[in-house]
């Protein structure tokens, strides 16, 4: 049992691949180019010099000595290792198959068609120097000593008809498999070829006749010199194609069948547009710019990777035994995973011991084991074991720049990767913040959510172009993101007529929250038009260039609102932020709005179930009560974490433990003084403007002015007692924003109540017949 032990625990989880840089693929590339030319070079001169080089074979120690092939010594001993020895006249394709290699390095195209090339060109080589050796030995440079030694060898035991024979399906499978040629194909192509020939005398014949009226015609003309007025060249479609069914039944009536001649198809304006000017760009306009190198970040581990403290694993292990047998718990198995901050012990316990007898005492094994950190899971979800985490006592920092790095993260295909981390097993983590949609983030003060929020921004700004993401960045603390400055012009979105990008006043986030609901409608009107569903489908279609631009459609980069510091806000404005924010998060996913909300109190006011129910994706950094971890993750665990960007993430269901990447300030400087020094936009992108309304909502909208759908509306919603949008989107077929602002003249009227987040709004009117008395008692009030 204890060398079981000891191989599970000193294997650390490394994976060692090998990958070349580009420089090393470009002269790898030239390499073999080269060198599948000297030998195609050699190949071919061999074959007029071969006689007269052939005494000085293998004599390559005398160096005035001259060999007639064009690569001298060199040619000459090569080409007659591979032709004479080898494989005869099919050496040219090991040649051939060399210099595509280079080729494909060069231009670092996929590798995985080329294993196909060198597989079927070995094989083809094989077969073509065997098939000379048929001919004897005075072809040896045809088959070359390979094929011919191997065709005898055949030929001992098979026999020439077995040999032949054996010849013949090697070449079948070579048909088969590798030119996917099935016996209709070669007898369709044996008729068609047929045809062809046919349909090639018949037009000879034509075209004899069509020549010979136009020369009579000119002789007319030549006679009567009379100029003759321009012809204009006129294009009848082909008559429809008849075919008449005669039946074999007496006095039956024939029938007649038309088919109707296939219409002319014209090039589409959009596939016109790609092929002359290409797919729009959007990193057109800064096509020079450079993405921030790696070499930006620094390595705070300092060469340390995980070392394995064997005395502490087995300390803990025995500690765990111990203590799960004074609860009379027994262990058959344990194993550990060793991750930068943690170290899992995974338990299978005894035969019989019921899980949930562990999970009552989960606390008293905590508090037996003492140690500030320790997070039990049981069981540990679709494995049936339990997890028992165990704080290092020498954790490890994960740097910044490990995890951008990182295949995981460089390989990643999602829209807007974010690499936030190791897991406990020390495996990067890497998600998309786009399938998110929306992420909370929270944590007591200096457990690392600044620096939580840096890596977020970080990764994106090593990933996305300034023409493809835009933040918005509300920091009322004023500190945290002022680095952020610097790359206003390329990365950063602001309300018109404003001086700085990142907000820190108050009455300011009203306002971009609610610019970004006008945002939000817009977006959603270009999808509606453009007849897509997300911004993602909205885009492929405009680079298509399938999106007229004169109608108002744009590219559309990313939007990632950032907030800081939300406490203060919800304290101070309330609703007014509460309100647009839940309204976004439930609605902007599909047009590219993404939030990250971050918060040092994660209390429930802070965290009001409204902007919970929208903000699937959460993280927690340590809290100090079980009561704040239950707030934020609906489960508690982050009160047991141990700081230091040690953070527990959840997106719905499982949570994972997660050592957070460090990223220092210095480091943000330096990746945003590099974007910033270069050419930008001519501003920051704009939002739309918004004027803001006293006294909050609009709530005074004329009766004249209400849309002429708004009694229907009202009965609507009165009937089903459910003042939602969506309700009368569907019932009454109308779009989006048109339901939108029924629903706003509703509420002014007082038929419906004020906005509540995820559940729908109040109804005030009980009964159809109070809600004519209501209009009518409005009408004559009027
Ligand atoms: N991922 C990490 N790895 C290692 N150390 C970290 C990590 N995150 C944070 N720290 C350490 O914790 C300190 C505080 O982190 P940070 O400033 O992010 O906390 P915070 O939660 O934002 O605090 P506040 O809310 O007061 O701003 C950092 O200066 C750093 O020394």
């Amino acid at each position: 049992m204890a060398k079981k032990k000891k191989s599970t625990t000193t294997t650390p989880r490394k994976k060692i691949s090998f990958s070349l840089s580009k420089q090393q693929k470009i002269l790898l590339g030239s390499f073999l180019f080269l060198l599948g030319l000297a030998l195609l070079f050699s190949f071919i001169s061999y074959f007029f010099t071969w006689q007269a080089d052939q005494s000085e074979i293998g004599n390559l120690a005398e160096r005035e000595l001259q060999t007639k092939n064009w690569l001298n010594k060199f040619g000459a001993n090569v080409a007659h290792f591979f032709i004479f020895n080898g494989f005869g006249i099919s050496a040219f394709i090991f040649a051939f198959l060399v210099t595509l290699t280079g080729v494909y390095y060069f231009f670092d195209y996929a590798k995985k068609q080329l294993t196909k090339f060198w597989f079927w060109g070995l094989l083809l080589m094989l077969w073509i120097s065997v098939f000379f050796g048929f001919f004897g030995e005075k072809t040896t440079i045809f088959s070359g000593i390979i094929g011919y030694e191997t065709n005898d060898l055949i030929q001992d035991y098979l026999g020439l008809v077995g040999a032949m024979l054996i010849m013949i399906f090697v070449l079948i499978v070579y048909l088969v498999v590798r030119l996917k040629l099935t016996p209709e194909m070669a007898i369709g192509a044996f008729k068609s070829s047929k045809k062809q020939i046919a349909s090639e005398f018949v037009a000879d014949k034509q075209e004899i006749t069509v020549s010979k009226t136009i020369s009579e015609e000119e002789n007319v003309e030549d006679e009567k010199d009379v100029p003759q007025p321009y012809i204009e060249e006129k294009v009848t479609p082909p008559p429809p194609e008849k075919i008449i069914l005669k039946s074999d039944i007496e006095g039956d009536v024939e029938m007649e069948v038309e088919q109707a001649a296939e219409e002319e198809e014209i090039e589409n304006i959009s596939d016109r547009l790609v092929k002359d000017f290409g797919e729009f760009d959007p990193r057109l306009e800064l096509s020079k710019y450079k993405f921030p190198s790696i070499e930006l970040l620094r390595d705070h581990t300092a060469g340390s990777g995980i070392t394995i403290n064997q005395e502490e694993l087995e300390e803990n292990k025995n500690r765990i035994v111990e203590t799960l047998n004074n609860y009379k718990i027994g262990i058959a198995n344990i194993k550990a995973t060793v991750g930068p901050t943690v170290t899992l012990y995974e338990i299978v316990p005894d035969a019989g011991v019921r899980i949930s007898k562990i999970k009552n005492l989960e606390d008293d094994i905590a508090l037996s084991l003492s140690a500030l950190g320790i997070r039990i899971i049981a069981p540990i979800p679709g494995r049936g074991t339990i997890g028992i985490e165990v704080p290092n006592k020498n954790p490890k920092v994960v740097s910044m720049r490990s995890v951008i790095a990182s295949a995981k993260f460089q390989n990643a295909e999602m829209e807007l990767p974010i690499a936030f981390g190791k897991t406990i097993s020390n495996e990067t983590f890497v998600v998309d913040l786009a399938k998110m949609p929306h992420m909370l983030m929270a944590g007591a003060t200096g457990q690392g959510k600044s620096v939580g929020l840096n890596a977020v921004l970080t990764s994106l700004l090593y990933k996305k172009h300034p023409a493809e993401v835009k933040f918005v960045l509300v920091d009322p603390k004023k500190v945290e993101l002022t680095l952020f400055n610097k790359i206003e012009r390329h990365y950063l979105a602001k309300l018109p007529d404003t001086e700085e990008a990142i907000i820190t006043d108050v009455t300011k986030v009203i306002n971009t929250l609610n610019s970004l609901c006008i945002e939000m409608d817009a977006r959603y009107d270009l999808l509606k038009d453009a007849m897509v569903r997300n911004i993602k489908e909205y885009n492929t279609k405009f680079k298509n260039r399938k999106l007229n631009p004169n109608e108002g459609h744009r590219y559309l980069p990313y939007i990632i609102l950032v907030i800081d510091e939300f406490a203060d806000l919800i304290m101070t404005a309330g609703k007014e932020v509460e309100t647009p924010i839940a309204r976004l998060a439930q609605l902007a996913r599909a047009i590219g709005i993404h939030l990250i909300i971050a918060t040092q109190r994660p209390s429930v006011n802070v965290i009001t179930g409204i902007i919970k129910a929208n903000f699937p994706a959460r993280i927690a950094f340590r809290v100090t009560s079980k009561i704040d971890s239950r707030t934020i993750l609906d489960n508690s665990g982050a009160d047991q974490l141990i700081g230091r960007g040690d953070m527990l993430y959840t997106q719905g269901n499982e949570l994972t433990r997660i050592q957070c990447a460090f990223v220092d300030t210095p480091e943000v400087a330096d990746i945003t003084e590099f974007i910033g020094s270069q050419k930008a936009f001519p501003d920051a992108y704009l939002l739309p403007e918004y004027v803001g309304e006293e006294g909050g909502t609009n709530l005074d909208i004329n009766i004249d002015e209400r849309d002429a759908m708004f009694r229907e509306a009202a009965e609507v919603l009165v009937i089903a007692q459910q003042g939602s949008a969506s309700l009368l989107q569907r019932k009454l077929k109308l779009g989006y924003n048109r339901a939108g602002r029924i629903i706003d003249q509703l509420e002014a009227a007082g038929i419906v109540g004020p906005f509540e987040g995820s559940k729908a709004r109040q109804v005030l009117v009980p009964t159809i017949d109070a809600l004519n008395q209501f209009l009518n008692n409005e009408t004559n009030t009027n």
